[in-house]
């Protein structure tokens, strides 16, 4: 978390007998902070007494130390306001020049002409516009250039009263992605106010909940997101599963630590002994929606889950299957030490980074999620928007393409095979998918099921040097399969569960000296096999390495394992025994930092990639 911008305290804001806002303490750090909240609730009276643009009857709204004296020597705080505060005689241009003209940062301190009036223009689309005065612009127009504005300003903290609203959803990305840019290269802070879950997730490093005119909880979005105090708060993050105490053994197959469970944890699976039978099923984008009967009680209900491979039609007897039952219940007793870099751990010595966003898609930036180097060097990127992306040695794109398909979900994992093909576990098509350098479309491995060859959601493949194929695949049916190198069958091991050679969502996978290293991501721990499949050992887990939520290995050039974990924000080279040889980063938005971390290659040379799935980059590493 970082300084502390405001403190406030005691505040009484409108009518003592029924304040618009009340909040007796709350601290606000510098980052990215989300007001978040129903309509009415309060968010725009907060802000406005953060600017001064309201006084508190009683309280006091306390601007930190360091605020302060920024204040003197720069704008504290650019101010965006949900009316937008533009001027009405000044034009377009004039409302960017004046403020730059105006700001007192030491030259020293500027972008390097990043927010030149021109520039700002162009990026916010409104070149075109810049003789009008506001009269004439859309709403749209007008958040855009207030947004605009305010970055003139360069100040150290944004305070933005849902910015970009009215803008069509298409651009709104892309506004964000300067923002975010913006804020990442000067240092500033931002607090802003929305109704959008994914912006909260997307942008902020902490979130304050006001209801009722009250802070009704503050802190990290992922903890909002995953456990959530309460349903109502559970909802301001989008569509959540509430299952009290009462309900959980009807409607689910084991007790589950938490309520909360978000769509991406609960995937349908045919079952003709459940008594939960499907009514209705609608395809809601990023997710499914399904109405479901309970045979015995009688009772409906609404599920949010996973997109199901098949269609499912009314009648069908169904499970619900929770993906991430135990990383739930074991973020309980591991809270406290789980994911937080100690102090006496060996860091990993990084040279150098390098940090770069993948080519735009439309209005569209791409986040990357898995990765893999080619023996020689060339990094393939596989991304949010369905591509494959192929970047030489230097870094420069050499090539894209599209998944066949890509509708359903994106793919999370790929290999480079020792005939040069490129296998991409094409997880929500349920299968293989091989192409050559060129991008082009050499065949596909598999199919949807159950059985030998067949799979759920497919994460993960790698190849060993005499040939056999390994594909691990999760969604209820955790295991890994072995085939040959012409796709034939040869053994599988593993299911789901928590047991020695169990898997709950084994989404890394490589080799080392005839074993198999396996992430078993909602485990917390690194599980070795031999190449036949028979359990080994646990390589390190919660306890023994502080692991959280292994995501995905890759194997250093010296055999070490290279850890991308998810949960805690950062990398770690683990060595085939157990021990941590070093970390790099936590969880955040800066240099430094990851977001989510999904997938990690590390080249013959000793280069790191990482995609940084939360903060939509890619961040190399030389160490
Ligand atoms: N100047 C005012 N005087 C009296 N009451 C006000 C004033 N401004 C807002 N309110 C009331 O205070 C409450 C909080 O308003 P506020 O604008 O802070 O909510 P909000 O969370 O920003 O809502 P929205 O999401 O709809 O913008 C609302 O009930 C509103 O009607």
């Amino acid at each position: 978390m970082g300084i502390e911008l405001w403190n406030l305290e005691n505040i009484q804001l409108g009518h003592p007998s029924c304040p618009r806002l009340a909040i007796g303490q709350l601290s606000i750090p510098s980052g990215v902070t989300a007001v978040i909240g129903p309509s009415g609730a309060g968010k725009t009276s907060l802000l406005n007494l953060l600017v001064e643009f309201e006084s508190p009857e009683r309280g006091v709204v306390r601007a930190s130390d360091s605020l302060q004296q920024e204040s003197k020597r720069r704008l504290g705080v650019g101010w965006v306001p949900a009316d937008f505060g533009l001027w009405p005689l000044l034009s377009v241009r004039d409302h960017l020049q004046v403020v730059s003209q105006g700001s007192s940062q030491p030259s020293t301190d500027r972008e390097p002409s990043a927010e030149t009036v021109d520039e700002l223009l162009t990026t916010f689309d409104l070149s075109h516009l810049s003789d009008r005065t506001p009269d004439s612009l859309s709403m749209g127009e007008r958040a855009r250039l207030a947004v605009a504005r305010s970055l003139a300003m360069q100040p150290f903290v944004h305070v933005m009263d849902e910015p970009f609203t009215h803008v069509d959803p298409e651009r709104v990305d892309l506004y964000w992605r300067v923002l975010r840019e913006t804020l990442r290269r000067s240092g500033c802070s931002l607090i802003f106010s929305t109704h959008f879950p994914s912006v909260v997730l997307r942008e902020a490093d902490f979130v304050i909940c006001i209801q009722d005119g009250q802070v009704a909880w503050s802190g990290s979005p992922h903890e909002l997101y995953y456990r959530p105090e309460n349903k109502s708060l559970a909802n301001l993050l989008g569509p959540a599963n509430w299952f009290g105490n009462d309900e959980q053994p009807l409607w689910l197959p084991v007790e589950n630590e938490t309520p909360c469970l978000r769509p991406e944890q609960i995937v349908l699976q045919e079952d003709e002994t459940s008594p939960l039978s499907i009514e209705k099923t609608w395809n809601v984008g990023q997710h499914h929606q399904s109405e479901i009967q309970h045979g015995e009680t009688r009772e409906t209900r609404t599920i949010y889950h996973q997109p199901s491979s098949g269609t499912f039609k009314s009648g069908t007897r169904v499970r619900l299957s929770v993906v991430l039952a135990l990383f739930l219940s074991l973020l309980v007793p591991l809270l406290s030490g789980c994911g937080q870099s100690d102090a006496q751990e060996p860091q990993l010595a990084i040279e150098s980074a390098k940090i770069y966003s993948l080519p735009n898609e439309g209005p569209m930036l791409p986040a990357p999620r898995g990765m893999t180097f080619s023996p020689r060097g060339d990094l393939f990127v596989l991304d949010d928007a369905g591509r494959v992306l192929m970047f030489d040695q230097v870094g420069d794109l050499v090539r894209k393409w599209w998944m066949p398909e890509y509708d359903v979900g994106k793919p999370e994992g790929a290999w480079v095979l020792l005939d040069g093909r490129i296998a991409v576990a094409d997880t929500h098509y349920n299968r293989i998918t091989f192409f050559n350098v060129e991008g082009e479309l050499l065949g596909t491995l598999g199919e949807f099921g159950r059985g030998p060859g067949q799979f759920i959601y497919t994460v993960a493949v790698t190849q060993t040097p005499d040939g056999f194929l390994y594909v691990a695949e999760y969604g209820g049916n955790d295991r890994i399969q072995k085939f040959t190198h012409t796709g034939e069958f040869v053994t599988e091991f593993g299911e789901v569960g928590t047991e020695n050679g169990q898997f709950q969502r084994p989404s890394g996978l490589v080799w080392h000296e005839g074993t198999l290293y396996v992430a078993d991501a909602i485990n917390n721990r690194i599980q070795a096999f031999d190449l036949d499949g028979k359990f080994l050992r646990v390589v390190a887990d919660a306890q023994t390495a502080g692991l959280y939520y292994p995501y995905d290995l890759a194997k250093g050039p010296d055999g070490s394992l290279f850890v991308a974990e998810y949960g805690a924000g950062r990398i770690s080279r683990i060595s085939t025994e157990g021990k941590v040889l070093g970390r790099y980063g936590h969880e955040g938005r800066g240099e430094g930092q990851f977001w989510t971390p999904w997938g990690i290659a590390v080249n013959h040379d000793g280069k790191i990639a990482v995609a940084d799935t939360g903060n939509r980059r890619v961040v190399e590493l030389l160490y």
